[in-house]
């Protein structure tokens, strides 16, 4: 018997789990959320029903980390990082390199670090976090498991993009998706609730947080994703744009005047989405406080709802049809009247969320009304479950 930490590193976030294997108990569960947002909310579930709560100001993912293991050890959880058997990491971009997770050695540290450009809020942190643990831990091995990895299966015609060849034959310029690990596990929890193979089932999964993306998946791989060469494209998120016009990109440049290149993205990937048009908070929970008096509020709250509305009709005419739409993540998985609001605005296509149903927060369940010919279902993701179980396959 062992124990593996699963690290899980979001924009905004910090999640981990600590799991008791093989038997997959979970011993401990923590999020850091708000990171580099002002207010940061520090909060883990341990023990029989204990649970640590603090708010502090947290600046980055590498002070997140520190916290983590502090209160590994402060809370008594484990009583000292000897007892910790392995590590498994969420990775954000794998590129068209890692296919699959790997157990990492300094050459696949390397090649994650190189590949920061392709997911500029996530690569940086995750390759930190792997250092970190392999510092404190020099003989515990590091697994990481890429989000990018379960969009491999995408045919092409859906992850090229509409510039010269070339450009993706010497640069990799595609398509890569994101959140790969959060959507495979809610489409195997969708085909259990459904009684119906994953094989079988053409399913859209909404995984909508601070990052979100839509995924088209038929007979169980993914068939197409809203995120792009990086997780900027797709829907409009916290504080990224989504998809836009990339002409604005140079035109914006000259009116800001704007030099640098990176300046102009970091502007597309950290100041716009909901923070950017509300011009008040990335936290849609704030959003929805003031929204009845705030126009730019109740503005950015219906334009998130209408790129998901966009997304999944555009998948729908894609997949020649679905059986059943999922919502999860930190939106997905809290945010009722957005859910209620998705669903109505997506009725022609015989969707449907029950009120009474919809009334919940983070547990899996059938949503639909008794007529909808397509079901919603709410599945809470959990990356961390998909890491460790990866952690157990690479090391055994
Ligand atoms: N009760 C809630 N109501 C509405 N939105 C919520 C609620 N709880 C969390 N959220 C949203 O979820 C976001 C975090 O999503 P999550 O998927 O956990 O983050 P990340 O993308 O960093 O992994 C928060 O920024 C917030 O907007
Ligand atoms: C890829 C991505 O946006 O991840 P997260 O939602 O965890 O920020
Ligand atoms: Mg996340």
């Amino acid at each position: 018997m062992g124990k593996t930490l699963a690290v899980n590193a979001g924009s905004s976030t910090l999640k981990f789990k600590l799991f008791e294997v093989p038997s997959e108990k979970v011993l401990t569960s923590g999020a850091i959320e708000r990171i580099g947002l002002g207010d940061s909310l520090v909060s883990i579930k341990y023990g029989d029903g204990q649970k640590y709560e603090n708010t502090q100001d947290v600046k980055d993912h590498e002070e997140a980390i520190h916290i983590m293991l502090d209160q590994l050890l402060s809370l008594k959880i484990i009583a000292s990082y000897d007892e910790i058997t392995g590590v498994g990491h969420r990775v954000v971009a794998g590129g068209e390199f890692f296919t699959d997770s790997v157990l990492v050695d300094e050459d696949a540290l390397k090649k994650i670090e190189d590949l920061s450009e392709y997911a500029p809020l996530h690569n940086p942190a995750e390759a930190m976090g792997i250092r970190t643990f392999q510092k404190i831990l020099p003989n515990v091995p590091n697994v990481a498991v890429f989000d990018t990895s379960f969009h491999t299966t995408m045919p092409q015609v859906n992850y090229m993009y509409g510039i010269p060849y070339e450009y993706y034959e010497k640069f990799g310029a595609r398509k890569y998706g994101a959140h790969g690990t959060s959507h495979r596990y809610v489409a195997g929890r969708a085909a259990a609730m459904l009684n119906k193979p994953l094989e079988d089932l053409k399913l859209i999964t909404l995984h909508i947080g601070a990052g979100a993306s839509i995924t088209a998946i038929k007979n169980g791989k993914s068939f197409d994703t809203s995120m792009g060469f990086t997780p900027l494209a797709g829907i409009m998120m916290a504080t990224r744009s989504g998809d836009i016009d990339a002409s604005l990109v140079t035109f914006l440049m000259e009116k800001l005047n704007i030099k640098d290149p990176n300046d102009m993205i970091d502007i597309l990937n950290k100041k716009s989405g909901l923070v950017g048009v509300s011009e008040y908070s990335a936290d849609m929970r704030d959003l929805e406080k003031v929204q009845d008096e705030n126009p730019k509020a109740h503005l950015a709250r219906d334009m998130y709802i209408n790129r998901i509305v966009k997304y999944v009709g555009q998948y729908i005419a894609e997949l020649g049809g679905v059986d059943a739409i999922v919502f999860t993540a930190g939106v997905g998985e809290n945010d009722i009247p957005i859910r209620q609001e998705v669903a109505d605005q997506l009725s022609y296509f015989g969707i449907g969320v029950d009120s009474e149903k919809n009334n919940i927060r983070g547990v899996e369940r059938d949503l639909s009304t008794a007529d909808a010919t397509v079901k919603t279902l709410l599945i809470p993701t959990n990356e961390e479950l998909m890491i460790v179980r990866d952690v157990e396959r690479l090391t055994k």
